[in-house]
């Protein structure tokens, strides 16, 4: 029993340190799947907010994949409505017809519709139940796809998207606790079958890959792949702000000087690209390592290779000394 307080004491500390943290605007909403992550940062912010003055409201989506998905949705918003969330939101979402295969799609719906109800409400910001063990799994999976630092980084504790702010307090509570919590607190969580289906990379990686992985290192494994993603988080930010700088002293009136991308190390030379091509409107985390590669290859190892098409739509050619973008049609590229 006193393992089981502690965890519900563990969590309320988590979200009170993340909560104190953040400048009030509107209310903080908490991203309730109605699994046992979420629904134990529910009932946490529930309890923490109010005594920080902060009105605290609740968005659960209903994605509408699995038969029952609409009941689900209604009763974790009947629960949040008894125990005082205010506004409570039902999001419904199509995920069908998006690209990328079916976790990529349901997760772009969620992130759009919790984004939109956010700015409806003028949201604070928008809380999300990822554990410590989500961040091992995702370091874990991002170091299998040689996902670079950006990817090992894992997930932000704060990050904004399209204006909202996204929190995530429980980076640092493991999952043992979230469901120690919800059992202490009588809380019914969701089991969602896609967590188990082995047709999801992350339920094979969470399933299988884990439990051998803790078996064969330790329990101590989960600790250390998150702590991993923190010091790298941290080093890339480091390494962000340098290139943010050493982009300003490479760009020309019409693009960026390949001379002075040469003269950059390499670590900082694909920040600056990478910088750049945001800056051009491409979607960060959809330029892949080797889009970035190919950047690099117009600078290092130019054989008058024509345009890299970037994944927002435009591109980036070569011109003589320099790098320049356009939009479709492809810029010209004269050797
Ligand atoms: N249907 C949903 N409605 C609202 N928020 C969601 C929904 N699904 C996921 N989220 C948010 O995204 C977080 C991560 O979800 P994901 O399904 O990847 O992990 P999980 O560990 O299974 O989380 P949970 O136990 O809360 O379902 C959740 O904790 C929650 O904050």
């Amino acid at each position: 029993m006193a393992r089981l307080a502690a965890s519900v004491a563990a969590i309320r500390v988590a979200v009170r340190r993340t909560l104190t943290r953040v400048r009030p605007n509107g209310p903080v909403l908490v991203a309730c799947s109605g699994g046992a992550d979420s629904l134990a940062l529910a009932a946490a912010t529930v309890f923490v907010a109010p005594r920080l003055g902060l009105p605290v409201g609740l968005v659960t989506v209903d994605h509408g994949l699995q038969a029952g998905s609409a009941q689900r949705a209604a009763a974790v918003a009947k629960w949040a409505t008894e125990v005082g969330f205010a506004p409570v939101e039902v999001a419904a979402v199509t995920v069908d017809g998006r690209s990328g295969g079916p976790e990529a799609a349901a997760r772009e719906a969620r992130y759009q519709a919790l984004t939109e109800v956010a700015r409806r409400y003028g949201a604070t910001a928008v809380l999300l139940g990822h554990t410590r063990d989500d961040q091992a799994e995702t370091v874990l999976l991002a170091l299998a796809r040689g996902a670079g630092p950006r990817g090992l980084a894992g997930m932000p504790v704060e990050r904004e998207l399209d204006g909202t702010l996204l929190l995530r307090p429980l980076l640092e509570v493991g999952r043992e606790q979230t469901r120690a919590a919800c059992a202490v607190l009588d809380l019914t969580a969701w089991e969602d079958p896609h967590n188990s289906d082995p047709a999801y990379t992350r339920a094979r990686v969470r399933g299988d890959l884990m439990p051998v992985v803790t078996q064969v290192l330790g329990a101590g494994a989960v600790d250390n792949l998150a702590r991993t993603a923190r010091l790298v988080a941290e080093d890339n930010a480091a390494l962000d702000v340098i290139a943010a700088a050493a982009l300003d002293t490479v760009r020309t009136d019409d693009g960026l000087s390949v001379s002075g991308l040469v003269g950059l190390l390499p670590a900082i030379r694909t920040r600056v690209l990478h910088a750049w091509c945001r800056e051009l409107g491409a979607f960060p985390a959809a330029l892949s390592s080797r889009h970035v590669a190919a950047l690099d290859a117009l600078v290092t190892d130019w054989h008058g290779q024509g345009p890299v098409a970037l994944p927002g739509g435009g591109r980036v050619a070569r011109r003589g000394g320099e790098l320049v973008a356009g939009a479709r049609p492809d810029p010209t590229t004269p050797r």
